[in-house]
């Protein structure tokens, strides 16, 4: 069943007098429990599109649906959890004081209480972090923090996550473990994902689906299926319809240079 439903989307930045046209008729369904990758060129809008299915962009055209509601009215239910390039953690906080954040905020919406949520221990032991629950944040690597902000998401109660490049500061090595780390933690949630990235790899790996967009205006170029078989692990790096994939995705890309 249809939960997030994009339709006919059009947005204009006006800016001193001048107009960016940034997307242009987006259409694109998705299931609940999708992990879903927007992929693109710089400027082609994919941050744009996040932001308004997010609730935090308005549209000059068409019209959002989650699970029936207007994109604000789902971010008033507490709907979405941001995972943005940097995160945004309290420097002066340990981990696990970070990790509660979302409570502190979150009174109303999902309605989830501070005892009915998830270990916190428990989700950072899944991605790695298992030794510093009581480090303050500002001892932590970026990709340590980041780290933090993924495991804090996927405990938020938050059904969907937008997450805007969350890796791009990373090194390389850091950034292919995180990813590893992402797969699994996705894998015991299931959340529905939205995830903006400029990595052909990563979006093969994590995703269900992958949304090609051109050049601005930025359109819908290409939804592609990955059909490969779940739950996901480093060896399926080595399976040729991956690279298949990653042609694919390729292809549609370039076709949009010439
Ligand atoms: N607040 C804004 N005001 C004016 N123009 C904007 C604003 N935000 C984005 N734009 C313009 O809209 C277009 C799409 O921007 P957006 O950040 O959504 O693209 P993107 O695909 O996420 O880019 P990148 O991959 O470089 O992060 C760009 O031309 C950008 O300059």
């Amino acid at each position: 069943m249809t939960y997030i439903k994009i339709q006919q989307v059009s947005k204009f930045y006006k800016r001193r007098g001048q107009v960016t046209e940034a997307l242009r008729d987006i259409n694109l369904e998705f299931e609940q429990g999708t992990f879903v990758s927007l992929i693109g060129p710089s400027g082609c809008g994919k941050s744009t599109l996040l932001r308004i299915v997010g609730g935090l962009t308005d549209i000059d055209q068409g019209e959002v649906a989650i699970g029936g509601l207007s994109p604000l009215g789902a971010q008033k239910q507490k709907q979405f959890g941001f995972v943005p390039q940097s995160p945004a953690l309290f420097p002066w906080r340990t981990v696990l004081q970070n990790m509660n954040v979302p409570f502190e905020v979150n009174t109303k919406g999902t309605g989830m209480k501070l005892e009915q949520r998830e270990d916190p221990v428990e989700l950072l032991q899944s991605v790695g972090l298992g030794d510093f629950v009581h480090s303050y944040a500002k001892e932590l690597s970026g990709g340590m923090q980041q780290r933090v902000g993924i495991a804090r998401a996927f405990g938020s109660g938050a059904p969907i996550l937008l997450m805007d490049e969350p890796f791009s500061a990373l090194d390389e090595i850091t950034r292919e473990m995180i990813s590893y780390q992402l797969l699994d933690i996705w894998q015991s949630h299931q959340k529905t994902v939205l995830f903006v990235t400029h990595s052909l790899r990563e979006a093969v790996l994590l995703s269900d689906k992958v949304v090609v967009m051109s050049a601005r205006p930025g359109q819908v170029s290409k939804v592609i299926d990955i059909d490969l078989p779940r739950p996901r692990h480093a060896d399926i790096e080595d399976n040729e319809q991956f690279h298949h994939y990653i042609s694919e995705i390729r292809g549609y890309l370039r076709e949009k240079w010439k």
